[in-house]
């Protein structure tokens, strides 16, 4: 009511209105913008009720103090009051304009809204409503509560000076100033909206023909917002400076509030009201944040949104009853033989640890000053002696830790259950792309990585070490974490037996190629077609994160979720896929380069597409894990080998020559090797959770990969000389020279893409330099040297 006041003051003197600034809290503001704005619907309440009861209600406004006496009005005497003072004795009906601007001026406060623009409101709505007021006082002696004494004195006042005529007079003039100055009507506009109005319905506004002579284009916008002007005009108000910017800025969502906004009277903070509102709401205009509004985020898992997870019931605990024991003999043993074994040497100790792991006990020792460290590392072999144990690892020194460490296998080793492993809070609480739990470590700290982060593993051991066990608890982790939607599986088994459990969950978690009918290739011949699919796959995937500008899967995942991409030109969300090769040896000796090559583009350059390469093998010899391969897989796995030199060529150092079997395994991440007990998980258990997923719903078909015409597939030998390949002459060049017919030859040779490399080795077929395709061998060179290659060439 102070402002109120102020401004009705100002405005009669002919001068901008005050600038009022209260500096009050965010809390403050939230505490009187709520109080204002319920007080606001308490005066609408009391208003609206007064009129059916205020007849009723007369009585009881002389005895409020009476708590015995019940008022009709639904706020009780408290209603029955405010109606009685605002609109008896008030403004009669026009008082509700005051009730709305109380609501108003509570929700700017609660918001916190410049207040420039809540100024305007209040002086044009008191206008408004002193106005109604008057209007209705002619009426006055009808009905009283219309104009409200206030309405009736005032129209009584201005009636004994100017007549009924003048009063009316004054009253038209005043209502043309608010049309004009609030609202901003000029003739021009209302002749172009009744013109538009009339084009289009063509009805009673032919009446007004007048008016439609009025044409000025630069007036569209304002045209927009005429009807949504009008609708509000008993409620605002504006200032008379700035007619362009009060309709400009905000077309039809902004909506009253913002697009009055800029009218303020004074012109300090003027332009900074106006930027902040219409950027805001500018925004919102965005189509995909007007999509996430509409329909929220993109959801993947969507079609298959009553997909469960398996539950943790469904994996057997091995451990029951047997927590970690520690048997303090074997410990006082151990520690003895170590201690006297060293002794034996001259080298004393200052400290012993032990620290029992589920296989394995570590001791932790600190020499003392003055010894060598490469001392106690030769004696690996004496100390084994004298443990007369297997498996013992000399660590000198552990890694950040300045103490050594010697390794030496439990009598009762313990199994680590997958059902711990997968329900350690760690794994539960993994925030990973691709969360694996391996199993224990030393410590007994359950050893989580995230397969993503590798972003390819090898894995290599001597046969009956844990390797299938290994990657079932890699398989059984993804699948206790990633909805269907978000992982694929490809999986490479040569062996036939060890993966075909998981033919069952083939419609949610396998990916294939089309036309295929098993999902898991047991044939090294579809293997090489797979991979190069695979390939395909990836540059498809590269030209869409290009497209999206995403540097990565995750990035590009993002924004689809967030509908920043338009399924429209082709974008759609890319679930992850795992590529596992169960027995690599077996794949390379069959098939040689045709596989490493597609391997190792993949191992390049899948990472941030989300392909990544599980490799197991049995065999970890040089010319099945070539350097190319090596440079490419960082991330590795060891089981027990049988040699020193198969443990450097899976770890670059010795040491899983040392393990003791069944589970117990080395894993590096490019630096430090940690001894980690792989977690345990039977086939029953893997066939409890394929047979759980398995039988829910699933996808139509599994995930298809893109097609791939393999050599296989283009066989025709009609093959025009003129259609040949401009690299036609290099290739066959190559070929003979080679002595040998295989298209990734050509490829590497050549920097040839598959399906082009493809096309040359058809092309010497059709020319008879090499012969036809022989399964996963390569083809047979029929030209024994370049001379005869020239020769046959030229005689065409
Ligand atoms: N983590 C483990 N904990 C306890 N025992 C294990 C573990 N891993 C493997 N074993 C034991 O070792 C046996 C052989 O394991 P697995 O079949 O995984 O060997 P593999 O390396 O895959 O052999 P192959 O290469 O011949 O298939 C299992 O049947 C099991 O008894």
């Amino acid at each position: 009511m102070a402002r109120k006041k102020a401004k009705t003051k100002t405005t009669t003197s002919q001068k901008k209105s005050v600038k009022i600034s209260f500096k009050l809290s965010k809390q403050q503001k939230i505490v009187l913008g709520s109080f204002l704005f319920l007080l606001g619907i308490a005066l609408m309440f009391s208003f609206i009720s007064y009129f059916f009861s205020w007849q009723a209600d007369q009585s009881t406004l002389n005895s409020l103090d009476d708590r015995s006496i019940e008022a009709q009005n639904w706020l009780n005497k408290f209603g029955a009051a405010l109606g009685n003072f605002f609109i008896y004795e008030g403004f009669g009906i026009a008082a509700f304009a005051l009730a709305v601007l109380v609501t108003l001026t509570g929700f700017y406060y609660f918001f916190d809204r410049p207040k420039k623009s809540l100024q305007a409101y209040w002086f044009w709505g008191i206008i408004v409503m002193l106005w109604f007021s008057v209007f209705f006082g002619f009426f006055s002696e009808r009905n009283a509560l219309l104009g409200g004494m206030v309405g009736f004195e005032l129209n009584d006042f201005l009636q004994d000076y100017l007549g009924l005529i003048g009063t009316i007079l004054v009253l038209a003039f005043v209502a043309i100033v608010y049309f004009a100055v609030r609202l901003k009507l000029t003739p021009e506009l209302v002749g172009q909206y009744l013109s538009r109005k009339r084009n289009a319905i063509k009805t009673e506004f032919n009446d007004n023909d007048e008016e439609v002579s009025f044409e000025d284009t630069a007036f569209e916008k304002d045209n927009i917002e005429l009807p949504v002007e009008k609708l509000i005009e008993e409620e605002e108000e504006e200032d008379l400076e700035e007619p362009v910017l009060k309709t400009t800025p905000t077309p039809v969502p902004p909506k009253p509030v913002v697009s009055e906004a800029p009218k303020a009277e004074s012109d300090e903070d003027f332009e900074i009201e106006i930027e902040e509102t219409v950027e805001e709401e500018e925004v919102e205009e965005n189509l995909s944040t007007k999509l996430v509004q509409d329909f929220g985020e993109f959801d993947p898992t969507l079609e298959l949104s009553n997909y469960k997870f398996p539950s943790i019931e469904l994996l057997k605990d091995y451990t029951q009853g047997q927590s970690i024991t520690i048997d303090q003999e074997e410990l006082e043993e151990n520690k003895n033989r170590i201690v006297d074994t060293l002794k034996n040497y001259k080298i004393d100790i200052a400290h012993i640890k032990a620290t029992v792991g589920p296989t394995v006990t570590l001791y932790e020792i600190v020499p003392e000053a003055g010894v060598r460290i490469s001392k106690i590392k030769n004696l690996e072999d004496d100390i084994a002696l004298s443990l007369s144990a297997l498996g013992i690892r000399i660590i000198a020194p552990i890694p950040g830790k300045g103490t050594i460490g010697i390794e030496v296998p439990n009598k009762n080793a313990r199994i680590v259950s997958m059902r711990s492993a997968i329900a350690s809070p760690k794994f539960q609480n993994a925030e990973m792309e691709l969360p694996l739990t391996l199993g224990k470590t030393i410590s007994n700290e359950t050893f989580v990585v995230d397969l993503a982060k590798m972003p390819h593993l090898l894995m290599a051991g001597a046969t009956g070490q844990g390797k299938s066990v290994g990657l079932n608890a890699i398989l059984t982790s993804l699948l206790y974490k990633k909805h269907p939607a978000e992982v694929k599986f490809v999986l490479v088994d040569p062996k036939k037996v060890e993966l075909t459990l998981f033919n069952k969950i083939e419609r949610h978690y396998l990916a294939k190629l089309p036309d295929t009918e098993e999902a898991i290739i047991t044939d090294n011949a579809k293997v090489i077609n797979t991979l190069n699919s695979l390939c395909i796959e990836m540059d498809n995937r590269y030209d869409l994160l290009k497209d999206a500008m995403a540097r990565n899967i995750k990035e590009y995942n993002a924004k689809f979720r967030r509908r920043k991409l338009n399924p429209n030109d082709g974008h759609k969300f890319l679930p992850y896929i795992v590529l596992v090769i169960d027995e690599f040896a077996d794949l390379i000796m069959t098939a040689g380069k045709e596989v490493e090559t597609p391997i190792a583009r993949l191992a390049q350059l899948a990472r941030a597409i989300g392909i990544h390469l599980i490799v197991a093998t049995q065999r970890p010899s040089v010319n099945v894990i070539t350097g190319i391969i090596k440079a490419n897989f960082p991330a590795r796995i060891a089981f027990r080998v049988t040699s020193k030199i198969d443990s450097r060529t899976i770890l670059d150092s010795q040491g899983a020559d040392q393990l003791i079997g069944r589970g117990d395994m080395l894993f590096t991440q490019g630096n430090d090797l940690v001894r980690v007990q792989c977690a345990f998980v039977d086939t029953p258990e893997v066939e409890k959770i394929t047979d759980f997923i398995g039988s829910q719903k699933a996808y139509p078909d599994a995930h298809l990969l893109p097609e791939y015409v393999g050599e296989e597939g283009g066989t025709s030998l009609d093959i025009d000389a003129s259609d040949r390949d401009a690299l036609f002459m290099e290739a066959a060049e190559v070929i003979v020279t080679a002595q040998q017919g295989s298209a990734s030859l050509l490829q590497r040779k050549l920097k040839l893409g598959y399906n082009r490399a493809g096309r040359i080795i058809d092309q010497l077929e059709a020319a008879g330099i090499v012969g036809p395709f022989e399964g996963s061998k390569a083809r047979q060179v029929l030209v024994s040297d370049l001379n005869a290659l020239h020769q046959q060439l030229n005689n065409e």
